[in-house]
């Protein structure tokens, strides 16, 4: 057996005019990779590829070791998805949308199933229509979570929803990882969800992966720089990443700490993980040497 819950490998995929190209992805048993990046990176297009939603022109992924052409039944059985598109009737009450997903899996999760209803204070009367877009979205999750999968995607679960409710997302996320058989994917450009929950962050811009690092160690190799208009030199600026005006001179991102720490009219802070997407985006991606 794999020690990685999903392994992508080499993977592209074309939709109209938009290119996956040759991603390599891997997310560690036990852990919850945050895949970032802004509105029409290709966070969504990726995670549709991955669940052979959408047709792959080369790649291939792997689900705990097993290819999930061959293996569908097994795979998706232990997989639990939230797609960022609404998928269920909105005439039909919970039950009954419980009632009709249900027989894709072996054994009775009725249980489950209506305590998970409870702990999000789902009124199990009423339509899935009537329910709020916060309400919709953790009934999604009750879905994707009532048959305790091993391998749970997230597409943007937290968009669009209010602070109380993406709390509640993300305690329930992390309750779920107290078990150490069990992986997330977790796409959002809500990167302070991330910072909260993340083990590895992965950044994906037009179609291609920027980095896919360990989140302490991205977050310990880049400083924030502020730089006294004064101070800036020519071999400063070469230094900074997405360098830009800003109040007191200028901002940008460094990962070369060590040699900036120190200087005169120079002051560094840890930076967040939207200063990393950020300033990379600035600079087309591009922030490693
Ligand atoms: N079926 C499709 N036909 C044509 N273009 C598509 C299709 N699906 C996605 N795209 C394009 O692919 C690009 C990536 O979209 P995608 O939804 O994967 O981005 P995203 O990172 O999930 O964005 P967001 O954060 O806004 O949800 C976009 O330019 C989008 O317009």
């Amino acid at each position: 057996m794999s020690d990685n819950a999903l392994d992508v490998k080499g993977l592209s995929a074309t939709v109209g005019g938009f290119k996956l190209q040759d991603i390599n992805l891997s997310v560690q048993k036990g852990t919850i990779m945050g895949l970032i990046g802004e509105n029409g990176a290709g966070k969504t297009t990726l995670i549709k590829s991955i669940l052979n939603r959408i047709q792959r022109e080369k790649g291939k992924v792997f689900f705990h070791g097993k290819e999930l052409v061959g293996n569908e039944k097994a795979i998706k059985a232990k997989l639990g998805v939230v797609f960022d598109e609404n998928i269920y009737p909105g005439s039909y009450k919970p039950k009954k949308i419980y009632k009709s997903f249900a027989p894709f899996y072996k054994g009775n999760y009725e249980k489950r199933f209506f305590e998970l209803m409870e702990r999000f204070k789902l009124d199990p009367n009423k339509k899935f229509i009537d329910y709020s877009k916060g309400m919709q979205v953790k009934f999604s999750i009750v879905m994707a979570l009532f048959h305790d999968p091993d391998l749970i995607i997230l597409d943007e679960p937290t968009a669009g929803i209010d602070p109380v409710a993406r709390t509640d997302i993300l305690d329930l996320v992390l309750d779920i990882m107290q078990n150490e058989e069990k992986s997330v994917l977790f796409s959002t450009h809500i990167t302070t969800d991330l910072e909260k929950i993340a083990d590895f962050i992965t950044l994906i811009d037009r179609g291609r992966i920027v980095f896919s690092e360990q989140k302490d160690e991205l977050l310990d190799s880049f400083a924030v720089v502020n730089v006294e208009e004064s101070a800036m030199t020519d071999t400063l600026r070469d230094n900074l990443i997405g360098v830009k005006k800003s109040l007191f001179g200028y901002t940008g991102l460094s990962s070369d700490k060590e040699v900036l720490n120190g200087l005169s009219g120079i002051k560094l802070a840890r930076p967040t993980i939207e200063d990393i997407m950020v300033y990379s985006n600035e600079v087309g991606g591009d922030i490693y040497d």
